[in-house]
């Protein structure tokens, strides 16, 4: 008390004006809680005058900190309730101690919680904020905040109303997807579906907030729709549809050579990006499948994923009709573009636009072409250059033979219910000799049919079923088979030469028919009939 009363007199003495201009309330506490001072901003604030003095701060606040303060000796910031007006006020606790640090009474800085909240409003943008925050309120908006330590913090009307509306297990599911979106700091998606009643679709989207780089929460969003008896059984088929198109899984890439290494590892980074890519090799080294797996490891899995060969499009007097078509059937999937022949010029700008314009659908293209340049609108050119992946042909993976032999004979003894345990070494050593124009494409169907006319009568391939087997057909050079009929030699020369003039021509048809001295018609009727660049099935 009486060190108080010093540190009064001292503080006081002249400088007392000062004090009662100070935009704060300021109080001396003594020992016994007792009021040793209070300047003119805390009498206005607190509604007193100075016969206060000497009465016991429990007259201005119910439950004032100051025993907490006299106790540990520390700092205290806290709000308290005025009794006399019921008002709020910022007040601010600090112990006085003596050089031996002995208590000698306690300082209390009160400040009014309007001005407390128009010095926060006039230094942040807090107004700004609690404006939207308001706004989301009333918006039809479903969402929540969740703070880190996962206590609720502002939450939209009817929020969990909806939620258990759909199913009385969401709860969970919802939580967790909030820690998810934390832990990883990524916004994640996801959908729930009650398949029992098949009468409700929802989606959550969850997305962090961070500040300066600290976690503060997660937002969550609520999509609920209720779907009609027609929307039901759509969404159900599509669902069934889904499930039963194959799908690809990157282990399903069979090779260890390096090439093949590298085209999994990129073809790991490209899923997770949005840019078009392109898949470049020979027929049948795998394009079509590993778009497939670009797609099953992309974000985009669980939507459509669809095939379309530039041929078919090219010739279409309706290009923006069935672009608009892949468009919609392909919402939020991948589309696969198999380049398999040049297209004009107009309908490739017309594509680019299309690619440049439909964020909803990830575009991979596909290509056993040379895609020489100076035959290409330049920026399509770039567009489809810009990232690719190329494949070995098989001859250029021949330490993968063995492997990829395994897996196939193994799939076909699956499929055809046979128990052929091997490919005797002789026969795969001669396959790794062989020109495989069809690439793993045509291994399989070489594989495919002496499972099918061999299968159930013997243990081990051996030379012995190889008699009429393709390869052996489309390997003339390596081994002049007796049992080749002169016309089926010379339709072989003939479709090798046709694709080999094609390839030099970069697959122009005019070009190949003046080359080969024949004319297009002809050259048109010899690639129909042997199959030739056809493009997918
Ligand atoms: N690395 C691989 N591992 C296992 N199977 C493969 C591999 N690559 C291709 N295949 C198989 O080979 C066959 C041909 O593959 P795919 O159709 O993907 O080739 P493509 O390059 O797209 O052919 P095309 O150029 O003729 O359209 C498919 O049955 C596929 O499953």
């Amino acid at each position: 008390m009486q060190g108080v009363m010093k540190i009064t007199a001292n503080l006081l003495d002249g400088y007392d004006h000062l004090f009662h201009n100070l935009p704060v309330g300021v109080l001396l506490i003594d020992k016994n809680d007792k009021i040793n001072y209070l300047n003119k901003v805390a009498q206005d604030m607190l509604d007193v005058d100075g016969n206060i003095l000497n009465t016991s701060m429990d007259v201005l606040f119910d439950h004032a900190s100051t025993t907490e303060v006299k106790q540990l000796h520390h700092h205290k910031e806290t709000h308290d309730t005025i009794k006399k007006s019921g008002k709020q006020v910022i007040t601010r606790y600090s112990p006085c101690l003596s050089d031996q640090g002995e208590l000698l009474g306690i300082v209390v800085l009160v400040e009014s919680l309007t001005t407390f909240h128009e010095r926060v409003s006039y230094l942040t943008n807090i107004d700004l904020v609690q404006g939207v925050l308001q706004e989301l309120l009333n918006s039809h908006a479903k969402f929540r905040v969740v703070l880190v330590d996962y206590s609720e913090w502002l939450i939209s009307d009817y929020w969990w109303d909806e939620l258990r509306n759909i199913s009385p297990y969401v709860d969970e599911w919802v939580h967790k997807l909030a820690k998810n979106a934390m832990e990883s700091r990524r916004e994640i998606k996801d959908s729930f579906q009650d398949n029992n009643i098949m009468s409700h679709h929802m989606e959550i989207i969850s997305k962090p907030i961070q500040r300066n780089g600290k976690l503060i929460g997660c937002v969550q969003f609520l999509n609920a729709d209720k779907l009609n008896e027609g929307e039901q059984e759509l969404q159900f088929a599509k669902k069934m549809i889904r499930k039963l198109e194959k799908t690809y899984q990157i282990d399903d890439i069979i090779g260890e050579s390096p090439a093949i290494n590298i085209a999994r590892e990129q073809a790991k980074l490209y899923a997770k990006m949005e840019t078009p890519i392109l898949i470049r090799g020979e027929k049948g080294t795998g394009k079509y499948m590993l778009a497939r797996v670009i797609h099953a490891l992309s974000d985009r899995c669980s939507h459509p994923f669809l095939r379309c060969n530039f041929s078919e499009l090219a010739g279409l007097n309706n290009l923006d009709m069935e672009l608009e078509y892949l468009l919609r059937s392909g919402r939020n999937g991948t589309i696969y573009f198999y380049i398999n022949e040049m297209i004009a010029k107009d309908k490739q700008k017309r594509l680019l636009e299309f690619v440049n314009n439909s964020s909803e659908i990830r575009v991979v293209f596909g290509s056993s072409m040379a895609l020489t340049s100076k035959y290409w609108y330049d920026p399509f050119h770039e567009m489809i250059q810009r990232y690719q992946i190329t494949l070995p042909a098989l001859k250029e993976r021949q330490d993968d033979m063995y492997l990829l032999v395994d897996t196939i004979l193994a799939k076909y003894n699956r499929q055809y219910h046979t128990n052929i345990s091997k490919v005797d070494s002789e026969v795969i050593e001669y396959w790794k000799s062989c020109t495989w124009h069809g690439n793993i494409g045509q291994l399989e169907k070489t594989l495919e049919n002496i499972v099918l006319q061999s299968g159930m009568f013997i243990n081990v391939i051996s030379q012995k079923q190889l008699i009429n087997d393709d390869v052996k057909e489309n390997n003339y050079q390596h081994t002049a088979s007796s049992n080749m009929t002169l016309q089926t030699a010379i339709d072989q020369f003939e479709k090798d030469y046709i694709m080999l003039a094609l390839e030099q021509n970069d697959y122009n048809k005019t070009k190949t028919a003046k080359s080969l001295g024949v004319s297009v018609r002809s050259l048109y009727y010899k690639v129909d009939k042997y199959k030739i660049d056809r493009g997918a099935p």
